[in-house]
């Protein structure tokens, strides 16, 4: 199947998820699938700006009183010549017209005495403007304001201006979760490959590559080599085969003695919907249905190769189920690239002012490339041309 062929087949094949509440932390990076309204108006009640005195009338103010943000708001109504030392965002009591800051503030004799007093009631003087300093109900935001639409990106600031709405959950697409099952006896996940072992290098960039496309890694499977442990990690009700999940499994996608997904499938029942690729690397890339609904992505065990075939097939359903469509890209190339006459070719590039520049060590089974790289040119067969696609590649954090 042409590269651009199962790249679109694969996004078709994920039918978008259901909308869900799910607890604010969990909507990272999410989109909202509904707007987004004030459940409370901020600030809930007028409360003061600033730390000083909140008074009513003209000075100067005989203090009676004081309220903290957190304790109990002042009983009375302020009458006009009275203060209260009040907190930031505590309260302001009622009949409050302004917050006179600490620093504005000067001890005041009561009105008709000579000097100082020594009395232990406090009076304060100083100059305040109508209004000064008391945010009012509502002024940031009102009650049953719409603040953000359907569609919004889900970002940390999103996340607190929900809490501060008085919102616990979110209604989101959910993450899509997606199995991971490496499979090779030679496949080791610690320390150095001892002579014909190879460290695991798909398994580690599957829960990044997953996470930067919209879904989640709920778990990784180490198999061994062999159809019955494949068999019975996508038989019905494994994890990752049921309706709205995916499985992907790690090497043998091949025509190898050790390459069972092909025949692991069929006795499954599965509908195979994609069954090669004519891409460099990532040929013997697969996509499948099984029976319990759930889809099975099959990589090469070539690193490279394996995210090659990640960001053709995996990445897009994962993306279509979130709703989180990629943007296109293209771009001059600076740099010369081989182009086969029948397939596409992935190749690393770095962005820059001149175009893409081809970064090499591109080898399938080598992720050297792609870790210099920040993209990957998309060139079609017989290409020849100034501009190109480029897909991005995930990056961290
Ligand atoms: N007769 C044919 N042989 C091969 C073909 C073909 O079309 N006909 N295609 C070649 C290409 S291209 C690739 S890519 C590989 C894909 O093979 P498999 O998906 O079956 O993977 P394995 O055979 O298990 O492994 C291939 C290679 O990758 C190493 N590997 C496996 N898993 C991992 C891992 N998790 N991390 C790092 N490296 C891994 C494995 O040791 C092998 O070296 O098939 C070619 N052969
Ligand atoms: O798909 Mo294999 O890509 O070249 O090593």
């Amino acid at each position: 199947m042409p590269w651009a062929a199962a790249r679109a087949l694969a996004a078709r094949s994920a039918g978008r998820l259901e909308p869900a509440r799910v607890p604010l932390q969990e909507a990272l990076g999410r989109r909202l699938t509904a707007p987004l309204a004030a459940l409370v108006p901020v600030p809930g009640v007028d409360v003061a700006a600033m730390d000083g005195y909140a008074v009513a009338g003209r000075g100067p103010w005989l203090v009676v009183g004081g309220v903290l943000a957190g304790g109990a708001p002042y009983g009375e109504a302020l009458r006009a010549g009275e203060a209260v030392e009040i907190a930031t965002g505590a309260p302001a009591p009622a009949g409050a017209e302004a917050v006179l800051p600490y620093e504005h503030t000067v001890a005041a004799p009561p009105p008709g005495h000579g000097g100082a007093g020594h009395e232990p009631v406090t009076w304060v003087d100083g100059a305040v403007e109508a209004g000064r300093h008391i945010r009012r109900r509502g002024e940031d935001i009102a009650e049953d304001a719409v603040v953000l639409g359907a569609g919004a990106m889900v970002t940390p600031a999103v996340l607190g201006l929900a809490a501060s709405l008085g919102h616990d959950t979110l209604l989101v697409r959910p993450r899509i979760r997606v199995t991971v099952l490496v499979t090779g006896d030679e496949v080791v996940h610690a320390g150095l490959p001892a002579p014909g072992r190879v460290r695991d290098a798909i398994g580690p960039f599957l829960p990044g590559l997953v996470e930067w496309a919209g879904g989640r890694v709920a778990g990784e499977t180490r198999l061994p080599d062999g159809p019955g442990p494949l068999r019975a990690a996508l038989a019905d009700g494994a994890p990752g085969t049921g309706a709205g999940e995916v499985a992907v499994v790690c090497g043998a996608s091949s025509k190898g003695p050790a390459d069972h997904l092909r025949g692991v499938l069929a006795r499954l029942g599965a509908e195979l919907l994609v069954d090669g690729v004519a891409v460099r690397p990532g040929h013997p890339q697969m996509l499948a249905r099984l029976p319990g609904g759930g889809l099975v992505v099959g990589l090469p065990g070539n690193p490279f190769a394996a995210l090659a075939a990640a960001l053709t097939l995996l990445a897009p359903l994962v993306r279509e189920a979130a709703g989180t469509a990629a943007g296109r890209e293209t771009s001059a190339l600076a740099g010369p690239v081989r182009v086969h006459p029948r397939d596409t070719r992935l190749v690393p590039v770095r962005r820059s002012g001149r175009g893409a520049v081809p970064v090499g060590h591109d080898r399938p089974g080598s992720l050297w490339g792609a870790a210099l790289a920040d993209a990957l040119a998309v060139v079609p067969p017989g290409w020849s041309g100034e501009q190109i696609e480029l897909i991005e590649l995930p990056l961290g954090g």
